[in-house]
């Protein structure tokens, strides 16, 4: 079986789901897993000094849960593209690659899912950019006032040195880009890696 797993990585606003989606919709037998699904409830999130709820941080998140996720579409990705294709099941064959998209702010922060990455890239925007993308946002629960520069860029600043420690196989990409263009980089070099492993023998 043939499988390849592509990390969306990338700094909050940074244009993570829009392109994950988007790859997902252009690559056949892919299947998309997004971190932002793991959150733990808030009355388990702990607070810090200021009031601010730990959101950014690993464990605001069920890794495990999510990993488990992972595993199963590691042991079996034939079986849950067929359950995806529902009553087209037939169509779905083993013969194909297999691509397994993940997306988050913080996938390559956890070792034992930055180690399953085939290609890794991480969408960034200035400081200005990501502030305001993310004042237009509304989170559950919504960010109180102060917490973009109270908490989020420092710790987005923590965690990406935290990142660039654990792991030097980064393909950094320009969020300012036009959404296609970055699809299009993507999308390329995906397709390249899914006809070389199509190539070989296994
Ligand atoms: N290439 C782009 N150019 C301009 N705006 C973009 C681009 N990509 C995404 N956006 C916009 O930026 C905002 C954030 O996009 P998106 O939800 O994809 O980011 P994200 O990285 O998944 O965010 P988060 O994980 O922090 O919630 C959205 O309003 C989206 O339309
Ligand atoms: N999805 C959520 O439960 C949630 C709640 C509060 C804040 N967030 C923010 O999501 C971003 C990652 O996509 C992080 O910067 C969180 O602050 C998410």
């Amino acid at each position: 079986m043939k499988r390849l797993i592509v990390g969306i990585g990338g700094m909050t606003n940074g244009g993570k789901t829009t392109l994950s989606k988007s790859l997902h919709q252009k690559i056949p037998n892919s299947c998309l897993i997004a971190q932002d699904s793991y959150f733990k409830d808030e009355a388990i999130v702990s607070v810090d000094h200021n009031g601010f709820k730990q959101y950014d941080t690993l464990d605001a998140l069920h890794m495990d849960k999510m990993m488990s996720e992972v595993n199963s579409w590691r042991r079996d990705p034939v079986s849950i593209q067929r359950e995806k294709a529902g009553w087209d099941a037939s169509s779905v064959s083993a013969n194909g690659v297999f691509v397994l998209i993940v997306e988050g702010f913080l996938i390559f922060n956890y070792r034992p899912l930055n180690d399953l990455f085939d290609k890794r890239y991480f969408l960034e925007i200035p400081y200005d950019v990501c502030k305001k993308r993310r004042s237009f946002r509304v989170y559950t629960p919504p960010d109180p006032p102060g917490y973009f520069d109270g908490y989020v860029w420092p710790m987005y600043l923590k965690n990406r040195q935290e990142m660039e420690a654990l792991t030097s196989e980064i393909v950094f990409l320009d969020g300012l880009k036009p959404k296609d263009e970055l699809l299009a980089t993507v999308l390329e070099e995906v397709s390249k890696e899914i006809n070389r492993l199509k190539a070989t023998y296994s």
